[in-house]
């Protein structure tokens, strides 16, 4: 073990298998002779983020880190035109106190294991990805985005009268550069693929079909590196972030709990709910 995040080499094993392990709203192909899987999120109709799909892709995430066969994670979307819309906004309205502490805790832990993961991660972003859609991509190590100008990225929280945490910050900082995520963030700005290409949130612009491909061939290219030198560079760049949030976990779910349940954020999460149903009927 090479870091606190468990650090360890991973030897691709050349076999024709394929495995395939599916809960309710992630489902994982592992290609054994590649060392690649791809995760997809099934939750219909627009992947937010519940307390479930979060657990689940903390546990499946969990189970390829120990997979030596596996060095690679592409994560997508089983859903067309979506990503992922962000957090389940009905797991932080109406709810109570403990809810909303247990539903945060599952949102940290998700991010701590991606954003520390050993293996090469790369985010195929077929569809929008507004939000903590955003927040699994970037903490992803490449992304690539279908090029639909309908689609759009970003950390959007200040639209909603929310606030995005520290740690979604940090990264979208290390992503864009301090003065383009002040301005993205304060505006709750959405961009689409172009712009998004143009600040740096995204690294690639693909068309839609070629999504997946792309990202494979991305993946080839990584695996080049050896894993040990890769691997010890990304918990180099990272460590700090991540011993960011396990230093101030508790202070993190305090503060949301008590943020969230303030009368006038759950008037504002409620107000724009309606607004998405309204658009929607
Ligand atoms: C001081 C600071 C201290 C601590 C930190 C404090 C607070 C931080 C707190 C939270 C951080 C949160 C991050 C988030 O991720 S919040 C979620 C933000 N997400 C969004 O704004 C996206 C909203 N959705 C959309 O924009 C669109 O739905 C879309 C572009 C993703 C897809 O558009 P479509 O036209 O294809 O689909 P719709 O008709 O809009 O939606 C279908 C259906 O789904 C419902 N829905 C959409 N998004 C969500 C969601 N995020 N959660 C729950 N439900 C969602 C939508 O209402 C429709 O429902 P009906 O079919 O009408 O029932």
């Amino acid at each position: 073990t090479l870091s606190p995040y468990g650090v360890h080499q991973k030897h691709g094993q050349i076999s024709n298998q394929r495995r395939q392990f599916s809960n309710t709203y992630i489902s994982v192909e592992m290609d054994d002779a590649t060392g690649v899987a791809v995760m997809k999120m099934k939750r219909p109709p627009v992947n937010s983020l519940n307390l479930e799909l979060l657990t689940e892709f903390a546990i499946s995430l969990e189970k390829l880190e120990i997979d030596r066969g596996c060095r690679g994670v592409i994560l997508t979307s089983a859903i067309p035109k979506i990503f992922s819309a962000g957090l389940d906004i009905t797991e932080m309205c109406g709810k109570n106190a403990d809810h909303y502490g247990e539903f945060w805790r599952a949102l940290q832990e998700m991010w701590l294991k991606l954003y520390g993961s050993n293996m090469v991660t790369i985010a195929a972003i077929n569809g929008s990805s507004p939000a903590g859609g955003c927040l699994l991509a970037v903490s992803c190590d490449y992304r690539i985005m279908a090029d639909n100008k309908k689609y759009t990225i970003g950390l959007n929280e200040t639209q909603l009268g929310i606030v995005a945490p520290f740690w979604f910050k940090d990264i979208m900082t290390d992503t864009i550069g301090h003065r383009a995520t002040e301005r993205s963030l304060e505006l709750g700005m959405l961009y689409s693929p172009t712009d998004a290409l143009k600040i740096g949130l995204v690294d690639e612009v693909v068309a839609e079909d070629k999504v997946l491909s792309t990202a494979s061939a991305v993946m080839a290219q990584w695996f080049a590196v050896p894993d040990h030198a890769r691997q010890l560079t990304k918990s180099m760049m990272r460590k700090p972030n991540l011993d960011r949030l396990v230093t101030h976990r508790e202070a993190d779910i305090k503060n949301f709990v008590s943020f969230i349940s303030r009368d006038s954020i759950q008037k504002s999460l409620q107000i724009y709910m309606e607004m998405l149903k309204k658009k929607g009927s």
